[in-house]
């Protein structure tokens, strides 16, 4: 290949991964786009900041390809558009179709026509183009953001999110169920350096007792009965991106020492092989349950802790979000009335209902009830009844003396906050209570 073909693998967004140079690479790189970058399929991993720049790829699979490493990093770069070209005879493979079903935008057979390939080309590109997420402008929290809230809580999230974007520390999430702290997560992943890397969500509390070291660190072919194929885990297929640790709390002891060997060492090992990967994976973990109280109890290691919670996220609960309920409320009616004109809204008493009701499901149990309603309703208007709330004042059915009181006081500060313009020294002498005894308060309400 010569100079003009050197200059344009520096930069661009076609990338192909190949075995060796060949005829093909040499066809596409005549083109009008031409090929920005080459990978042979002998290195497991690129080099992120070159992928950074690739929009469509192009991989040739045949009987030589090493398919772990071609479904890694494919994975990998979820976002590229891949292109496979394959030979004929491998299109049975059932590894082969099921990369090409799961993971491509299209395939081609080989010898390729090369007219044909062009024009496939071109569509991915045209396609990898349109998707193309906007530039990161400054944004107004429930608009570029998928979380939605405009509630003072929200918004001081909103500013943290915004703080820690670009950041690569490992983040704990904590808030009740069904608050959205995966979306949180999802936030944080989409804000990162590592954006374009795949962002691979983990249920700590669903994962089998005895897969779950191969399920987060994958294992060799023939490691244990049963393990009749290599298979990546999930923490290999967060390479260059975010694993996302849900319910963290309920990982196995066992396996909280693995967690922490790697957030230490950043290499794991497959069950059944001792060779060392290293990996960059951005940790974001969360949990419901509490975790000090998890250490203190011995079901949770305290250095592991220690290494997760090194910048820790609030998402409050619903109950505590204001007039967001309803814009949640409108937001879910609206998305489930798409294409349909839009043709229900909410009564005002179920508006009342909405704001009294305390939530113990959170978002997700607004977002069930308002799909249910939505359903359920007979006119034009939805009802309580239709979201089996009744209106009314405030249940306090089954509350417990310490949830009453401590409602009471998250009120009592809002309202001095906001008198006082959120000037932590009025707030303190207005309340009569110390500025560091404040601000553990606000810490506690996800006010601060
Ligand atoms: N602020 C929000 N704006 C829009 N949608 C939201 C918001 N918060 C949560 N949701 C939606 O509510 C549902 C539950 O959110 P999510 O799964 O992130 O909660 P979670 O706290 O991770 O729950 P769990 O603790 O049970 O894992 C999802 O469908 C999510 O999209």
């Amino acid at each position: 290949m010569g100079d003009n073909m050197d200059e344009r693998r520096q930069k661009g967004p076609i990338l192909f991964l190949c075995h060796s140079d060949s005829e093909i690479v040499n066809e596409i790189s005549k083109m009008e786009w031409g090929i920005h970058h080459i990978k042979y399929l002998t290195h497991s991993h690129s080099d992120p900041s070159v992928m950074k720049e690739v929009q469509v790829g192009v991989v040739e699979l045949s009987e030589v390809t090493n398919m772990d490493m071609v479904e890694l990093f494919v994975r990998t770069y979820a976002s590229v558009f891949w292109v496979a070209i394959v030979s004929k005879p491998y299109l049975s493979s059932d590894a082969v179709r099921y990369l090409l079903k799961n993971y491509f935008y299209d395939f081609h057979t080989s010898p390729p026509d090369f007219t044909r390939l062009q024009y496939m080309l071109g569509h991915a590109l045209g396609m990898a183009k349109l998707c193309a997420s906007p530039k990161h402008t400054d944004t107004v929290f429930g608009i570029n953001h998928g979380i939605l809230g405009q509630s003072q809580c929200m918004e001081h999230l909103n500013q943290q999110l915004k703080k820690l974007s670009r950041c690569q520390l490992p983040v704990l999430i904590t808030g009740e169920s069904g608050t959205g702290k995966e979306l949180v997560a999802q936030e944080l992943h989409k804000g990162s350096e590592c954006a374009q890397g795949p962002f691979i969500p983990v249920n700590c509390g669903a994962l089998p007792a005895q897969l779950v070291q191969s399920e987060l660190f994958g294992h060799e072919k023939g490691a244990f009965t049963g393990a009749t194929q290599r298979k990546i885990g999930r923490v290999e297929a967060a390479h260059n991106g975010s694993l996302f640790l849900d319910e963290i709390g309920d990982l196995p002891l066992e396996e909280q020492v693995n967690l922490l060997r790697f957030l230490q060492e950043k290499t794991i090992e497959r069950v059944g092989s001792h060779q060392s990967i290293h990996l960059n994976v951005r940790i974001i973990a969360a949990t419901h349950v509490d975790l000090e109280k998890a250490v203190q109890e011995g079901r949770f290691r305290e250095d592991l802790y220690f290494r997760l919670n090194v910048i820790r996220l609030k998402v409050p609960p619903l109950r505590q979000r204001g007039d967001d309920v309803l814009l949640l409320a409108r937001r879910f009616l609206q998305q489930q009335q798409e294409g349909e004109g839009g043709r229900l809204d909410f009564s005002e008493q179920a508006e009342v209902a909405m704001l009294q009701y305390r939530w113990p499901g959170n978002v997700r149990e607004l977002l069930n009830r308002v799909q249910r309603a939505s359903v359920m309703a007979s006119g034009r208007y939805i009802q309580p009844v239709d979201l089996e709330i009744e209106a009314g004042p405030p249940s306090t059915d089954g509350e417990c003396l310490k949830t009453i009181r401590e409602e009471a006081e998250r009120e009592a500060l809002s309202r001095a906050l906001t008198e006082s313009h959120g000037k932590v020294s009025s707030v303190a002498k207005q309340l009569n209570v110390s500025r560091a005894t404040l601000y553990r308060l606000l810490d506690k309400h996800s006010l601060l």
